[in-house]
This record gives C-alpha cells, sequence and structure tokens, in this order.
C-alpha cells in the first residue's frame, strides 16, 4: 500500500486491521489474519464469559440466550401492518409498575409500553454462536452459485465453497476422510446418534411413518444417522431424516468462533492478536486523500480507524445498560493500516456504517449525519427464514428409556442433576442437540428441498419462538401442551420478504428500529402456500398415517382445539402462520451485489462499495439467507473473506 506509510506516520496507526465483532463473521477473520501475520485489532462490545457453563455445554444455549451477562435484546416489527403486529402471542411490553421488567401477550397491563417482538442476539465474545442451538447445515448451493450469477465472481460457486468447510471443520460423524468434509479444523461439527432416538420408542415409531411416508425405506435408526451436509451433488433434492448437526465437540461442548481466536492466543502468532473487549463502536473514521494511487481512486474517502467507547454495557439492547455508562465511558480512536473490518451482525453493522455517513442519503439526512456515500442499501433486503410449530395431543404418554434420564432444570449448576451427569460424560446433555433428527421437506412448488422441521414427542413442537427473559407471560391463549404431545417446529428457507433496518437516532447507543415484513410483497403467496403445504404434510401423517396406539389426535397447533373449539371452526391456517409465524436468523443487511446494482452495499471481495479499506464480513453480507440455518455459511463466509482480504493485502 503506497500510502502505508504516510498513513503510519500521520495516523500512528498501531494495527494492519481492525475487525468489530468476534461472532462467526468477526472472529474466524481476526484469527486468519493474526495467523498470517498481520497485526490485527478486534473490538468486541461484549465481555468474555467462556467461564460460564452454559456457554460450554451445548444444550444450556436456551439459558445463555437468556443470561442478561450475556445477552441483546433486539425488538423487532415482523409487519409494516401495526394490527398484524398485536396480534402476535409473544408480543413485548415494558412494564414500568410491575416486578418483572416485561409483559408477554396481547392483553397488556394498563400503562404498558409497546416493544415489539423479541428478538435475541449474543454481546459476548463469540458473539450469536456461543448462545445459539449449534444447528450447523449448510446452506444450498444455489444460494453460494447466486452470489457468482449476481457479481460474476465464479470463486463464489458452490463447489468452491466447500473447501472453506473442509478447511474449519473437524467432523465427528462421518468416516474420516469422507470427501467434501473436513478432519482437523478449529469446528467441532457432531451429530444426533442412533442412540439417542432409541431412547425415545414413541417418537422413533412415528418418526418410522413419517420416513416412510417420504419414500425413505429401512429402519429409523438408521435413516437418523444420514448426512445432512452431504457432498451428494442430488443434496438439496434429498428429503427424509437425517443426523441433526451441530457445531459441538462430542459430549456435547458447544464450539463457537472464540475457540478460533483462542487457538490464536495459544499459539506463537498470539503477538499479532489484540483482543479488545468492552470496546463498543460507534463510527468508522474516513480520510478524503488528496491523490489517491489510482487515478480513479482520487475521491474515494479512505476508512483509517474508529472511534469506540470503553466499558461495560455500554449499547442500550443489554439488559445492565445505564445512560450514565455511555455517558461516563472512555473514547478511544484505533487507525488501521490496510482495512477496517466490520462483522457486527445483520442489525449493527448497518447501524455502524450509517452513523458513519455510509447508507440512504435522505435517512442520514434525517439523523443530521453527514454523507459519506450514498449507499441506499445499507440496511435494506433484511432477510430471515419464517417459523411456526405444529402439534397434536395423542392417545399414550411418550417416554424416555434411557438408564440416564434424571429431569433436567437447564440451570447448569450443582442442582442441575443433567449439568452433572454431563461432566462425567453422560446423560442428555452429552447429545448436543435435544431433538434427535432433521426432517427435510419439499413443498409442492418448490424446486429444491425448503423446510427443515425438527420436533419429536413430549415436549416436541411446543417451542413458539422467543420470549424475553424477566417477564409474565399471563396471557390465556397458550395453554400448555399436553405430556402426551407430538409435533414439528417448521423452519421455511429463503422467504422472499424484504426488510430494513434503520436508525431511530444518530445515537449509538440506541438500537435500531428493525422490520421485516414478513409475508408482504412479492413471493409472499408462494412462501405462505409452502408453509401451509408442510403443515398439511403433518396432518396427513398424523391423522391419516400414524394409526394406533396414537391416534385419536387433538390439534394444538396450528389451529388449537381450546382456541378454535371442536372442529376446530374459523381457524384460518394461512392467516395463522401470517400472524405467529417468528425468525430469529435474520441476514443480508448488507448485501454483496452485482456492479450495476446500485442496492449491493458490497462487491464480491466484501469491500463496501464507494469506499477504500472498509469491508463487511458478517452474516448482513449474504444476498440471499442462505439455506435453513446462517452459521455454518456464516463461518465459511468468514474463511472466504479472510481470503480476499489476504489476497489484496497490499494492493
Ligand atoms: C438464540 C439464537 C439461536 C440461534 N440458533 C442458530 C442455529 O442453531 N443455527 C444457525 O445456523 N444459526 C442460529 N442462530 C443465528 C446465528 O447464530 C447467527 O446467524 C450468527 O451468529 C451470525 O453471525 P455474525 O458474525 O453475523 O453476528 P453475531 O453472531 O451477532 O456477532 C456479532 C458480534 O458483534 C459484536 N458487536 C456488535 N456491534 C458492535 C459494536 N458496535 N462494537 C463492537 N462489537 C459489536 C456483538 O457483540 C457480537 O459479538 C441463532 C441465533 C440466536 C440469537
Amino acid at each position: 500500500n503506497p500510502n502505508a506509510s504516510k498513513s503510519k506516520a500521520k495516523y500512528k496507526a498501531t494495527y494492519d486491521y481492525i475487525v468489530v465483532g468476534s461472532g462467526p463473521g468477526g472472529g474466524p477473520v481476526v484469527a486468519n489474519l493474526a495467523k498470517a501475520g498481520h497485526t490485527v485489532l478486534l473490538l468486541e462490545a461484549g465481555e468474555d464469559r467462556g467461564d460460564l457453563v452454559s456457554q460450554q455445554v451445548g444444550v444450556l444455549g436456551i439459558t445463555a440466550a437468556g443470561d442478561p451477562l450475556q445477552r441483546w435484546d433486539f425488538f423487532v416489527k415482523h409487519h409494516s401492518n401495526e394490527t398484524l403486529n398485536e396480534k402476535h402471542r409473544l408480543l413485548t411490553w415494558r412494564t414500568p409498575n410491575s416486578t418483572n421488567e416485561f409483559y408477554v401477550g396481547t392483553k397488556p397491563p394498563a400503562g404498558a409500553e409497546k416493544l415489539g417482538m423479541y428478538y435475541p442476539r449474543a454481546g459476548v465474545l463469540g458473539g450469536c454462536s456461543t448462545h445459539n442451538a449449534m444447528t450447523a447445515v449448510l446452506p444450498q448451493d444455489s444460494d453460494w452459485d447466486l452470489v457468482a450469477e449476481i457479481t460474476g465472481d465464479e470463486s463464489w460457486r458452490a463447489k468452491n465453497m466447500r473447501k472453506h468447510l473442509v478447511s474449519i471443520e473437524k467432523n465427528n460423524y462421518v468416516p474420516p476422510g469422507t470427501p467434501g468434509h473436513g478432519f482437523s479444523g478449529y469446528l467441532d461439527v457432531s451429530a444426533t446418534s442412533r442412540e439417542q432416538l432409541s431412547y425415545l420408542p414413541e417418537t422413533a415409531a412415528i418418526f418410522q411413518v413419517a420416513s416412510n411416508l417420504l419414500n425413505q425405506t429401512g429402519d429409523i435408526l438408521d435413516t437418523v444417522t444420514r448426512d445432512l451436509n452431504n457432498n451428494d451433488p442430488d443434496r438439496d433434492q434429498q428429503v427424509g431424516f437425517f443426523g441433526y448437526p451441530s457445531h459441538s465437540a462430542p459430549g456435547g461442548i458447544r464450539r463457537t468462533s472464540r475457540d478460533a481466536l483462542i487457538a490464536v492466543q495459544n499459539s506463537p502468532q498470539k503477538k499479532y492478536l489484540t483482543i479488545s473487549t468492552n470496546s463498543f463502536v460507534t463510527k468508522v473514521l474516513f480520510d478524503k486523500p488528496k491523490g489517491g494511487a489510482k487515478p480513479k481512486d482520487k475521491k474515494k474517502p479512505r476508512a483509517i480507524g474508529v472511534s469506540y467507547l470503553k466499558g461495560q454495557s455500554l449499547y442500550s439492547a443489554d439488559p445492565r445498560y445505564k445512560p450514565s455508562n455511555t455517558r461516563n465511558a472512555a473514547k478511544h480512536t484505533a487507525y488501521a493500516r490496510y482495512s477496517v473490518i466490520l462483522a457486527g451482525g445483520v442489525f449493527n453493522t448497518p447501524q455502524i456504517l450509517k452513523l458513519s455517513g455510509i447508507g440512504p442519503r435522505s435517512e442520514l439526512a434525517k439523523h443530521n449525519i453527514p454523507v459519506i456515500v450514498d449507499l441506499p442499501g445499507v440496511g435494506a433486503n433484511l432477510q430471515d427464514n419464517y417459523e411456526i410449530s405444529m402439534s397434536a395431543a395423542t392417545n399414550i404418554s411418550f417416554t424416555n428409556i434411557s438408564p440416564n434420564n434424571p429431569r433436567c432444570t437447564y440451570t447448569g449448576d450443582d442442582i442441575d442433576p443433567c449439568y452433572l451427569l454431563w461432566k462425567q460424560g453422560k446423560g442428555p446433555y452429552t447429545y448436543g442437540q435435544g431433538v434427535a433428527a432433521a426432517l427435510m421437506y419439499k413443498s409442492s412448488s418448490a424446486s429444491e428441498r425448503d423446510i427443515m422441521m425438527w420436533g419429536g414427542g413430549g415436549s416436541g413442537g411446543r417451542f413458539r419462538g422467543f420470549g424475553v427473559a424477566n417477564a409474565s407471560w399471563n396471557d390465556g391463549s397458550m395453554p400448555a401442551d399436553p405430556p402426551s404431545s407430538f409435533g414439528f417446529v417448521m423452519n421455511k428457507m429463503n422467504s422472499r420478504s424484504r426488510g430494513k433496518v434503520s436508525l431511530r437516532s444518530s445515537r449509538p447507543e440506541d438500537t435500531p428500529e428493525i422490520e421485516f415484513r414478513f409475508f408482504e410483497g412479492p413471493g409472499a403467496k408462494e412462501d405462505l402456500e409452502a408453509m401451509e403445504d408442510g403443515i398439511n404434510w403433518v396432518r396427513k401423517l398424523l391423522y391419516e398415517t400414524v394409526g394406533e396406539p396414537f391416534a385419536p389426535f387433538t390439534e394444538v397447533e396450528p389451529c388449537n382445539i381450546w382456541l378454535y373449539g371442536e372442529g376446530q371452526k374459523g381457524c384460518d391456517v394461512k392467516e395463522f402462520i401470517k400472524a405467529q409465524a417468528w425468525s430469529h436468523h435474520a441476514t443480508s443487511s448488507c448485501a454483496i451485489g452485482g456492479h450495476g446494482d446500485r442496492m449491493a452495499v458490497l462487491d464480491s471481495r466484501f469491500r463496501v462499495r464507494g469506499v477504500d479499506g472498509l469491508r463487511v464480513v458478517d452474516g448482513s453480507a449474504f444476498p440471499r439467507n442462505p439455506g435453513i440455518f446462517p452459521v455454518l455459511a456464516t463461518f465459511m463466509l468468514a474463511e472466504k473473506g479472510s481470503e480476499s482480504i489476504l489476497m489484496d493485502h497490499g494492493k
């Protein structure tokens, strides 16, 4: 870089690269840059809470997700239509006069402030990989191929992207040497086993019928070990049951992007790595060079560093936040010789860009933010998977015949018998996933499998979305499922809604406004039909195919007999899906796009358009929400991003 020595003198730049955020996008980039011998500063707003049991035991993710030491609370709108938003039974309100901070439901107490739908995120070292459900499923090949098609950059083709899985994966469930998998990377990937399902005889019996209904032959205990991430050319057409893969090591130990950083800290390259936690980035700093290396660069502003605040709980999504935290925080600046890389996640990366003057001109003007680049795509194109649950009460109870099946408290302490067993390498927490198998389904008009279902007997299908911790739930519209119930939760991939992330204010500590626009715009009808198709398939399975001893069934979801009465009169499945669907796999708010696309925020090498020295490498970069679960794709994207940065180093 011809400007490097000049910049160094002028700005006392101490790092080659600055990376903001340490989730599956940022964490591996930091590690790769340090491994390549470049000095790198990681600025992470949260703390390192790798010491917490809830981060170590994979199935305690839900405990970690509710923990004020780790969580960031966002409240979002599913729809632009407020009447529809108010129908969701998990709508959340702030209750200033109650012992609980929040109320969840549709009949709030007087004076409660409507917040929106709860949307969990993690504000800690390792980002959401420290508390997510660890489901590690590859995106469809067409998701990668799409990037190649819209940008003309053939390196994004699925057949090339697979090498990034191979390089990071430490696979624990296929025979060593299986093509298309890696066995010595930092990211353990394990899958559920036949043993796990064999302890659940009634669930296994229904799964067997479901498997046969999808023309899968063979014993269900064998089919639930199939590799969901296989390298077959027709993988994205394959339906039926598979093992449920998760980013965890044998014994149910969670693996995260934090592990990539720890590996560097334990290596000779640690001298290149500076991790600064409790460091909340507020703005990217730009230089407007008088003359660039090439004439075409002349007018491009260059990112030279960032401003950040140092201190704990500086973002209002942090439940421990107080305005005085931000007021009292020390202000810092750091400079980068080569590049600043934003990886703050799908909500924060567009927020940081906009606060820095990169975004839609009119929105920046509204908040009196000087425009560096008018980039209308920043915060647009927000996408997510839809989720809905389906379940029915059966005639019998579901059992668990495992010799190690105590009643788990999910507290991860010495009163939790499952944690005590886990420490000995036994019991349900060692499985890595609470569910025994993944079921892939292709709705009738889809060209590839487009739905994943997971669940089972007893608690199966009981998940209805995320509720914020410390809330009262006194809305009678959601009676508990009977213990005899069986069901699935459905994830619909590649949903066609396009939402947005906009600034609420120019204060960095304020969370942005997030509107998903579920089932709005082109493709909404097809998405609804696909989800209804999935529900109808489950109904066919339960009410027409599974017989004794389970029948008769009583529908719990979607057409709840307690809500709709005998015959479920008045229950419109599509209306139910529209009102009650939820999501938590958001991506694509700063998307890669082609040269002629004015909504493209990034080029295919992750460079922010219109400026130099600035990239985005996190879930917000995907032009299309990848597959059913985004995290494995984001880990791979981080490898691709690292490759681009290293190839361009010094250019
Ligand atoms: C409860 C839950 C369950 C999930 N389950 C699954 C699953 O099973 N499978 C799956 O595929 N996906 C799952 N996901 C989604 C998945 O974990 C995310 O898509 C993924 O972690 C996104 O990675 P990221 O790097 O883009 O962002 P994140 O993981 O969100 O990381 C962003 C990081 O940036 C930091 N940061 C943000 N702003 C700033 C700032 N201004 N300054 C400094 N640091 C900042 C944050 O603290 C955070 O550490 C789940 C998510 C949640 C919340």
